[in-house]
């Protein structure tokens, strides 16, 4: 590894407002509508959660759990996690609890929680790539790597001196392999390499022609650049986007902080419609 490259200038967060989104309102209960008729697509690092220093470090609040299990009863079971993790890593999060989930940034998708049956649209990374991309940790103490099996995502929130750097050294080895189907997905301190094959917003997609998502209006909370695409095809969707954290482009309202995600899901069991439910 050229450790010149961690001489290279700094970078500001990747993750800043988006100053061209128009402004966007917080959100009232009356915007979304009734979880008859919802389906609840969340996010889970910057959204459900706080983002902690590490992968491993975060942490499920008391209450949030109930809170979700019960608006999946409301909803029929149309209420699932749409996140970058992958679904090993999600279950383990919210353990003993299962949540139907899009994992991997739609690599991998679980629908019924009594189930195992997964659908799965990513291969395996190359071992030879993978292990190329791996040695990029050498440059620096502190740069995590998380192997998603199908993809690599090289963490440097405890080494934000190497962000340049890292991804000097992933366009290096893109250079090398011009043919490759892979792409670099930025996200909060930490760069991942995947299979250009499929999104989160691709993920979505499907989920939204399988029961019991089918049919209802999704409404989707997500913090990051890589939850853009799905805020994207909210309209084709006939649903909703809001953003955690940062004003972003096509969103209907947004979020200071993951705690605000979290009353908020909690005041949509007050609905007196749903009185008589858990
Ligand atoms: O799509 P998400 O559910 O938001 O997942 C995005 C990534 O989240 C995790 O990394 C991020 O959260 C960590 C814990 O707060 C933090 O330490 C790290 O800096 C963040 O990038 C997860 O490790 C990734 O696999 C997800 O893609
Ligand atoms: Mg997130």
């Amino acid at each position: 590894m050229n450790e010149d490259l961690l001489e290279m200038p700094l970078e500001e967060d990747i993750i800043r407002e988006d100053d061209a989104a128009p402004e966007t309102v917080p959100v009232p209960r009356s915007l979304v509508p009734h979880l008859s008729e919802s389906a609840i697509l969340l996010d889970i690092d910057g959204t459900l959660l706080d983002l902690m220093p590490t992968p491993r470090e975060v942490w499920v609040p008391p209450g949030l759990a109930k809170t979700m299990n019960r608006l999946l009863v409301r909803t029929n079971g149309a209420l699932a996690l749409v996140s970058g993790r992958s679904l090993n890593d999600i279950d383990l999060i919210f353990a003993p609890d299962l949540f139907p989930a899009v994992g991997g940034h739609g690599a991998e998708m679980r629908i019924e929680t009594d189930s195992e049956a997964v659908a799965a649209h990513a291969p395996p990374m190359d071992k030879e790539l993978k292990r190329r991309l791996a040695a990029i940790a050498k440059l620096s103490p502190g740069i995590l790597l998380e192997d998603k099996g199908y993809s690599l995502a090289l963490h440097y929130r405890l080494a934000p001196h190497a962000e340049k750097a890292i991804y000097a050294a992933v366009s290096l080895i893109r250079a090398d392999l011009p043919n490759a189907p892979i792409e670099v997905l930025p996200g909060k301190c930490v760069c991942e390499i995947k299979h250009s094959g499929f999104t989160k917003a691709s993920g979505v997609r499907e989920l939204m022609t399988r029961e019991p998502f089918k049919g209802r209006r999704p409404f989707f909370i997500g913090d990051d650049v890589t939850d853009e695409s799905v805020f994207a095809i909210m309209p084709d969707l006939d649903g909703l986007a809001f953003s955690v954290g940062r004003r972003a482009k096509g969103v209907a309202g947004h979020f200071d902080a993951p705690s605000d995600v979290r009353e908020f899901l909690a005041h949509l069991l007050d609905d007196e419609r749903d009185a008589s439910l858990p």
